[in-house]
């Protein structure tokens, strides 16, 4: 990939729109410059796409499965470039890029091939009558993703969206182009049918991302990114009434009651709080802990969040990165400030770290751990999205899962605790659409994936894709005798 990154419409590079620049999150430096796409430009890869649409659409499904395997192990052979991309972009740990984001980027397609060959046909028979159902793409179907996870969120969409038949044009992060241009080269390079898969750059509000959902030529929209930018979508499609798959934010409880393994309940946490800098929509940032553990829990959760390694994204002991730009970082550091005008307790953190090197201009803030705020606080009601919890106790079995419920979010929720039956009744007490017991962030792919409240409208995973990205046609004939 070069320096300036263009548009991917109709299989090949299109450098048109003025550039905009890339910073890289470790240093604040330019990394790269991007082509924005005006309204002409968008107009150019929805026509690609719908272009592409008939023949794709035409293939069957374990035709197009194949193709999903080819993407996949082009991944894996293209594997060192897209982390260097991701990293260049986000300033994630190499570790972790290597072990969670472009691996999943490569299962994304390959399970979905897979989800989607296996698929059983419906068919339903009354005495005379048969009536069975063929799945039909739904078009052009506009990808809108986010920074946070950008290769594994815009491969989530892809997969399902693709092995159906639909056509699509991706529209990445302003912040993270990286990984989706290296993604259009291997698209072309295995020779992928042209237009079946466009990529186009730029902002949202007022840019590549509002033309792109606007378009008349776009049939359906999936987006993962903020509530707000949902509800924005929302009514930007409302006119047309186009199908819409969100995976928006969360305000992600977690709860360890005094029955719970202690030192697996911290590590989790560590994880789950900690993990991509706090910039994971599943991240834990409400903390309830039974009062018997509450102190010991916290001081343990404050010591590992201390411990965090601020090092260079290619160093493997790195394991905290930082904030995606400045703009975020002072967002987050705006909450570390209410937090302590509102009188927290800061056990942790509660600033910038210094360093002595470039990455003073970086977008670094540190790892803070919060007691002592009511649960009316903004810093336990809005989602925050950087590495940061506030820890309260409870009492009772009763008020934790109040407080685990009291969220317009619903994402995500995590439960430590070893005893089974509470574990399986508090799970099914949690207004969330995913609850880890004893864990944080296992996937199963071919599970229902969103969540609920302002976390979302729908789910994505395994069939519920597929279901999101076709539309089904219910044939019944009438074979003999049957009345009507
Ligand atoms: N999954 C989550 O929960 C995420 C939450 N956030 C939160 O959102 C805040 C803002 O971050 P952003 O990157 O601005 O998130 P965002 O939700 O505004 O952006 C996500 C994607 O949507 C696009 N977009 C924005 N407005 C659009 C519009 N009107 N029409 C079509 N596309 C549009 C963006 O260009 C980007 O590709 C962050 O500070 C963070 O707190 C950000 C990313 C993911
Ligand atoms: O699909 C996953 O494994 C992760 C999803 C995470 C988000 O949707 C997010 O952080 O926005």
């Amino acid at each position: 990939m070069s320096d300036q990154v263009a548009h991917f419409i109709g299989g090949a590079p299109v450098a048109e729109g003025p550039l905009f620049p890339v910073h890289d999150p470790v240093t604040g430096a330019v990394v790269r410059q991007v082509h924005e796409a005006d309204r002409a430009t968008v107009d150019r890869a929805v026509r690609a796409a719908r272009a592409a649409l008939p023949a794709w659409a035409g293939l069957s499904v374990a035709e197009r499965a194949q193709w999903m395997r080819r993407l996949a192990d082009a991944i894996e052979e293209r594997f060192e470039d897209l982390v260097a991309a991701e990293i260049a972009d986000t300033g994630k740990s190499i570790t972790q890029t290597r072990t969670l984001d472009i691996p999943r980027g490569a299962a994304n397609f390959r399970s979905f091939a897979e989800i989607a060959a296996q698929r059983p046909d419906s068919a339903f028979h009354l005495p005379g009558v048969l009536s069975y159902t063929v799945p039909k793409p739904l078009g052009v179907v506009a990808v809108i993703v986010p920074w946070n996870l950008p290769f594994l969120l815009m491969t989530w969409k892809l997969g399902p969206a693709l092995v159906a038949g639909n056509t699509v044009v991706v529209k990445p992060s302003e912040n993270t182009p990286g990984s989706a241009a290296v993604l259009a080269e291997i698209a072309a390079g295995i020779g992928l049918p042209p237009g079946v898969l466009n990529v186009i750059h730029g902002y949202g509000g007022s840019s590549a991302g509002q033309f792109l959902v606007e378009h008349d030529g776009v049939d359906a929209v999936t987006f993962t990114g903020e509530s707000r930018t949902g509800s924005t979508i929302m009514k930007s499609v409302a006119d047309r009434v186009k199908p819409i798959s969100f995976e928006l934010g969360g305000k992600n409880a977690g709860l360890v009651f005094a029955d719970a393994d202690l030192d697996a309940a911290v590590e989790g946490c560590v994880r789950s709080v900690f993990t991509n800098g706090g910039q994971v929509c599943l991240c834990t940032e409400r903390l309830y802990v039974e009062r018997p553990v509450f102190e010991d829990f916290t001081a343990r959760l404050a010591e590992r969040a201390r411990a965090l390694v601020f090092g260079r994204p290619q160093d493997e002991n790195t394991t905290m990165m930082p904030m995606i730009s400045a703009e975020h970082r002072d967002k987050v550091l705006s909450y570390y400030d209410l937090a302590k005008a509102d009188g927290a307790k800061v056990w942790a953190g509660g600033g910038v770290p210094s360093f002595g090197d470039d990455r003073d201009s970086g977008y670094y803030v540190e790892p803070t751990v919060l007691t002592g705020l009511p649960a009316g606080s903004r810093v336990n009601r809005e989602e925050i999205f950087g590495p940061v919890c506030h820890i309260a106790p409870f009492d009772t079995e009763a008020e934790a899962v109040a407080l685990a419920n009291d969220s317009e979010y619903g994402l995500a929720a995590t439960l430590w605790t070893t005893g089974l039956d509470r574990a399986h009744r508090v799970a099914r007490q949690l207004e969330a659409g995913l609850v880890w017991v004893n864990t944080w962030y296992l996937r199963d792919l071919r599970t229902p994936f969103g969540g609920v409240g302002l976390s979302g409208i729908g789910r994505e995973g395994g069939v519920h894709s597929l279901d999101f990205y076709s539309e089904p046609t219910t044939i019944t004939i009438k074979l003999g005798e049957a009345d009507g």
